[in-house]
C-alpha cells in the first residue's frame, strides 16, 4: 500500500436520529501515514462521526468506503471502570484480544513510556498513565488506522503535549493514519497534517499552516495561538440545529477536506 494511499473516505455523509440533524453532508478522506484532527465545540457532532466511520453507526444518507480488513485502533473518550472489580493492566490490554500475550502488552506499554505500569491496578492509574494505557491497547493490534477520541482528556498541558508527540512518533513507528479529536487546537497544531474543523458540518479544513492564514479559520478562531474557543457567525437553535436551515453565513473554502494542496 503506498503511503497516502485511502483508508477510509465519506461522501456527503448525514445522520439524521430522532428527528435531530445530527451531521450534514460531510466529505473527507483518511489516508495511510496521515495525522487529521478533527475539532469542534461540545456537542458538534465528532463522536458521532467517529462512530460512523467505525461502522458503529449507519448515516442516513451518503456512503463510506474503508479498505477491505482495515484494521482500526480506537482509542474511546472514557472508560466506565468499576472500582469494585479489580483489573490490572495486563489483564485489560490482554482482555479481548485473542493472540496477544503478556510480552506484547508489555512491548506496547513499553512503547508509549508506560512499561512500568503492566501490573498496576487500572482503577489506581492517574489521568495520564490512564490515557497512556488506552493508547497502548488502541496501537497494540499494528493498526492502518488509529482514531483517538480526546485522547489528552484529564491530562496537565505539560502531558498533553508529550502526548500528541507520542502519537505522532506512534505513526512514524506504525506508518498508520490517525484521526483524533482535540479540543485544544494550540496543541495539536504542532503535530497534526489536517485539521477539520466540525459544528454538524465542516466548517474549514486544510493543512494547520494553511489554514491558521486562511480568512475563513481567521475568522472561526482568531489569530491567537490561545487556549482553543470556537467562535462561529452562524447561530445554532437550543436544539443543536443551524438557525439558518443549515446553510453558513461565512465563505467556505472551495476545496475537499482531502489533504491535496
Ligand atoms: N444516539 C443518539 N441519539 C440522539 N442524539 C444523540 C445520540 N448520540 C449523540 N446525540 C446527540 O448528538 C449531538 C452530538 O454529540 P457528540 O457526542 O457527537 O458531540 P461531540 O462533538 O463529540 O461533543 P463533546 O465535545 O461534548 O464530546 C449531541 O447533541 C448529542 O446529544
Amino acid at each position: 500500500m503506498s503511503p497516502s494511499a485511502p483508508l477510509i473516505t465519506a461522501d456527503s455523509i448525514s445522520l439524521q436520529l430522532t428527528g435531530r440533524q445530527l451531521l450534514k453532508g460531510i466529505t473527507l478522506e483518511l489516508l495511510q501515514g496521515e495525522i487529521v484532527t478533527l475539532i469542534g465545540p461540545n456537542g458538534a457532532g465528532k463522536t458521532t462521526l467517529l462512530r460512523l466511520l467505525l461502522d458503529l453507526t449507519k448515516p442516513s444518507s451518503g456512503s463510506i468506503w474503508r479498505l477491505p480488513g482495515l484494521r482500526i485502533g480506537y482509542m474511546p473518550q472514557r472508560l466506565q471502570i468499576d472500582s469494585s472489580m479489580p483489573m490490572s493492566v495486563e489483564r485489560f490490554l490482554l482482555l479481548g484480544q485473542p493472540g496477544m500475550d503478556v510480552a506484547q502488552a508489555q512491548k506496547a506499554l513499553d512503547r508509549v513510556g508506560a512499561g512500568q505500569l503492566l501490573k498496576a491496578s487500572l482503577a489506581n492509574l492517574s489521568g495520564g498513565e490512564m490515557q497512556r494505557v488506552l493508547l497502548a491497547r488502541a496501537a497494540s493490534r499494528k493498526p492502518q488506522l488509529l482514531v483517538l477520541d480526546e485522547p489528552t482528556q484529564g491530562v496537565d498541558v505539560g502531558g498533553q503535549s508529550e502526548l500528541y508527540q507520542l502519537i505522532a512518533t506512534l505513526r512514524d513507528e506504525l506508518g498508520c493514519g490517525v484521526l483524533l479529536v482535540s479540543h485544544d487546537l494550540h496543541l495539536v497544531m504542532a503535530a497534526t497534517d489536517r485539521v477539520l474543523c466540525l459544528n454538524q458540518h465542516i466548517c474549514c479544513h486544510g493543512h494547520p499552516e494553511q489554514v491558521s492564514k486562511d480568512p475563513a479559520y481567521l475568522e472561526l478562531f482568531g489569530d491567537k495561538v490561545a487556549p482553543y474557543t470556537h467562535q462561529h457567525n452562524h447561530q445554532h437553535k437550543l436544539s443543536g440545529d443551524i438557525a439558518d436551515a443549515g446553510e453558513c453565513i461565512h465563505d467556505h473554502p472551495k476545496k475537499t477536506p482531502s489533504n491535496k494542496k
